[in-house]
């Protein structure tokens, strides 16, 4: 019944959705309820009226009998009068609401006002699926925004008005307290935020993708709008859940949690190559845009620092059209580009020969080399001995390679927390946003080129080494794997290079 009552009025709310008519209504509805009070003050006892007044008197007393008896009379249509103005108030009030929320998003506004929080790091906070794209068999890409935040921007009157009134108070009308946390987040370059699956409670971590340009960076920031390439993993909790929401499903979300400070770690140097498996994509793609964005990175002064990004994937559609680290085109060109590698190229466009990929395709054979690592990395030549390195298999973390390296850093960085090698070791792989020149070293190297490694944990071990934990965390680890091997064979090359597993 309430339901058919809702739609009904929704409906004819629908019909005639003005914003007069809810002041119509609300003004209707006030008045009402206020004569309605008036009339009940009146007469309500013990109350001092001009009629308890008069009744005191003998004479008035006498016709006061007289009139209690037609009065009671009289009483029967004013209380049926009552009773239809205080339906007609709730009616007009359930009207005035349900055409709020057709018109206004009044809804949001309650609930918002309830639950609005911006996206915050102790807290999920809703977030609605706004599209799903499918980038390859196994990948896509959601795009969502909070769930409290209207789909435009409120520069009514009112709006203007209560964020003055009420700036300590999260409006959800108004998607800038999610602004200023996520222009932090993209400022501080690293990030990542929890998706929750809400049957089982369980988090995890997934990368926001930046956006391809300016303009569209802009719209994001001021909507909220947050955009992930995930893979479904089989058996896995949560990417298979997210692999089943569809448009208009609610999510939860919390963070940012903010990663390495890429800036601050390269310093004045220039250098970043990025080994990338898989969905790794999307860390070196914001490591790509905070080190290449000149506007934004205070570091980039005179220099010009270059991301080189070695992408390893398992099948074509991953990555169609992005030519091997030598150079070759893909064989398969029946489809010529999906949702990331467009990025890639919108990317490309953005920042010019500063931007340099490729990619790998275990189905095709290919595996990114020691020889491709070097060329990112700018080593003319690889020293002797370096050659019994070709052949380490993919994904193996060979017994018979070392798996640390000592820190032959010079001495000036050892105590930097930035660009100590053995400080990294039981990094978690998190910093602190810090005032710029926080580097503490002195000297020739004040910043360090810098390796990273991201995605699955056997990609990560074969070219970096394992992770380990400690005191609850995950921490860096000494570095292993195929970066180790060419550490060794090169030791001066590498000593201006930092690794870090991501
Ligand atoms: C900082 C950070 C950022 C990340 N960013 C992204 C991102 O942008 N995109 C992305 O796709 N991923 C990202 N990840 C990875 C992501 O957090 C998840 O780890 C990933 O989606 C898998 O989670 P899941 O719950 O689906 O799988 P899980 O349930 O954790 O399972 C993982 C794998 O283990 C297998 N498995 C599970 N249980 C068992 C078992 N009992 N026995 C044997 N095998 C088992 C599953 O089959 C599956 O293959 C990120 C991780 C981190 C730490």
């Amino acid at each position: 019944m309430t339901g058919s009552v809702l739609v009904l009025s929704r409906r004819v709310c629908a019909a005639v959705p003005s914003p007069a008519l809810i002041s119509l209504a609300l003004t209707h509805v006030s008045r009402s309820i206020i004569r309605h009070l008036a009339n009940g003050r009146a007469r309500a006892p013990g109350i001092l009226t001009p009629c308890r007044t008069v009744a005191s008197t003998p004479k008035a007393g006498a016709r006061s009998e007289e009139s209690s008896q037609s009065g009671q009379q009289e009483q029967e249509p004013r209380r049926t009068g009552a009773a239809v103005r205080v339906a007609a108030s709730i009616l007009a009030a359930w009207l005035a609401l349900n055409a709020g929320l057709e018109v206004g998003g009044l809804d949001e506004w309650l609930a918002g006002l309830r639950t609005g929080k911006p996206l915050n790091e102790v807290r999920f906070v809703p977030y609605i699926v706004t599209s799903r794209e499918q980038v390859s068999p196994t990948a896509f890409i959601l795009t969502v925004k909070p769930k409290f935040a209207l789909d435009r921007p409120d520069t009514s009157p009112s709006g203007r008005l209560l964020s003055v009134l009420f700036p300590r108070l999260q409006f959800p009308h108004t998607s800038h307290n999610n602004r200023a946390i996520l222009e932090k987040a993209w400022d501080h370059g690293l990030w990542s935020v929890e998706i929750k699956q809400p049957q089982i409670q369980v988090a995890r971590d997934y990368t926001p993708l930046p956006a391809p340009s300016r303009e569209a960076e802009q719209h994001d920031l001021h909507f909220g709008h947050l955009r992930f390439l995930i893979r479904r993993m089989d058996g896995g909790e949560v990417s298979t859940y997210l692999s089943r929401l569809q448009v208009g499903d609610t999510v939860e979300l919390r963070g940012p949690h903010l990663g390495f400070d890429v800036r601050a770690r390269l310093g004045s140097s220039d250098k970043v190559v990025f080994l990338a498996g898989g969905t790794g994509i999307a860390p070196a793609l914001q490591t790509a845009r905070a080190v290449l964005d000149t506007e934004t990175n205070p570091h980039n002064n005179n220099r010009k620092p270059s991301v080189s990004i070695l992408w390893a994937n398992r099948h074509r559609a991953d990555c169609p059209g992005i030519p091997s680290p030598q150079g070759t085109q893909p064989v398969d060109i029946s489809s010529s580009s999906n949702a990331i590698t467009s990025l890639l190229e919108q990317m490309k466009a953005r920042y010019g020969d500063s931007l340099h990929y490729t990619s790998t395709v275990d189905d095709e054979n290919a595996r990114v080399t020691p020889p491709d690592i070097l060329r990112a990395a700018g080593s003319s030549s690889p020293p002797a001995g370096t050659r019994t390195l070709w052949s380490i298999p993919f994904f193996s973390s060979s017994p018979s390679l070392p798996t640390t390296v000592p820190d032959r850093t010079s001495s000036n960085t050892t105590t930097c927390k930035y660009h100590s090698v053995s400080t990294l070791i039981s990094s978690p792989g998190r910093d602190e946003p810090t005032p710029q020149n926080h580097c503490a070293c002195a000297g020739a190297f004040p910043g360090k080129n810098l390796l990273m490694v991201s995605g699955p944990e056997g990609f990560i071990s074969a070219f970096s080494g394992p992770k380990r934990w400690g005191e609850g965390l995950e921490l860096q680890g000494p570095v292993g794997g195929m970066a180790a091997s060419l550490r060794e064979a090169d030791p001066a090359f590498w000593e201006k290079w930092l690794v870090l597993k991501l």
